[in-house]
């Protein structure tokens, strides 16, 4: 399950961003904080209800502009963990996607047995991450909070990367 949104950079510049999460881990709540105008971003497609093989091609269609990963996790969630930890080295593995940048947001941190950022990281084994540059986030998605901070770091990998804007 996954949302194409949009970011605008200093200059104008356009990023495509696919966000990524199982059910009920943030991204609708997440989106609406974006168009709140916290961050200059606007959705663009919305892919909905499947990560399934049956639809792959129409994930492809959408892959091959993508310049960012948003992943998604629900801290407070540990019994899908594991689901988690599925879908996101699904996406990593997908061709198209392999040398774009990845922030992780460890999200519903608001919550008192939420996971750590550290227990999050360790139960999605994103220490296989290979080269790609990645960055793990706290966030509040009800609140607003983390989402600029996680997002900034994903901006300043395209700068990286030469965009010419
Ligand atoms: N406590 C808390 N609740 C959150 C947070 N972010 C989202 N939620 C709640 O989690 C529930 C699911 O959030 P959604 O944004 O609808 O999740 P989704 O990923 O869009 O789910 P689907 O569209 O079903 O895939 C809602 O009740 C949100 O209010 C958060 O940071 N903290
Ligand atoms: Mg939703």
């Amino acid at each position: 399950m996954g949302v194409i949104a949009s970011q605008f950079g200093p200059k104008g510049q356009e990023h495509k961003i696919l966000l990524v999460g199982l059910v009920g881990s943030g991204k609708t709540t997440l989106l609406h904080s974006l168009k709140a105008g916290e961050v200059r971003c606007l959705v663009t497609h919305v892919i909905v209800n499947s990560g399934h093989h049956r639809i792959r091609g129409l994930w492809r269609h959408y892959y091959t502009d993508v310049d960012g990963l948003v992943f998604i996790a629900d801290c407070n969630d540990r019994d899908r963990v594991d689901d988690a930890r599925e879908q996101i080295h699904y996406i990593l593995r997908e061709e198209e996607l392999l040398d774009k940048p990845l922030l992780v947001l460890a999200n519903k941190q608001d919550l008192p047995n939420a996971m750590s950022v550290a227990e999050l990281e360790d139960k999605l084994s994103l220490n296989q991450i290979g080269d790609r540059p990645w960055f793990i986030q706290e966030s509040v998605a009800i609140e607003g909070k983390g989402i600029n901070d996680g997002l900034e770091w994903l901006s300043r990998q395209f700068d990286c990367h030469g965009s010419s804007g």
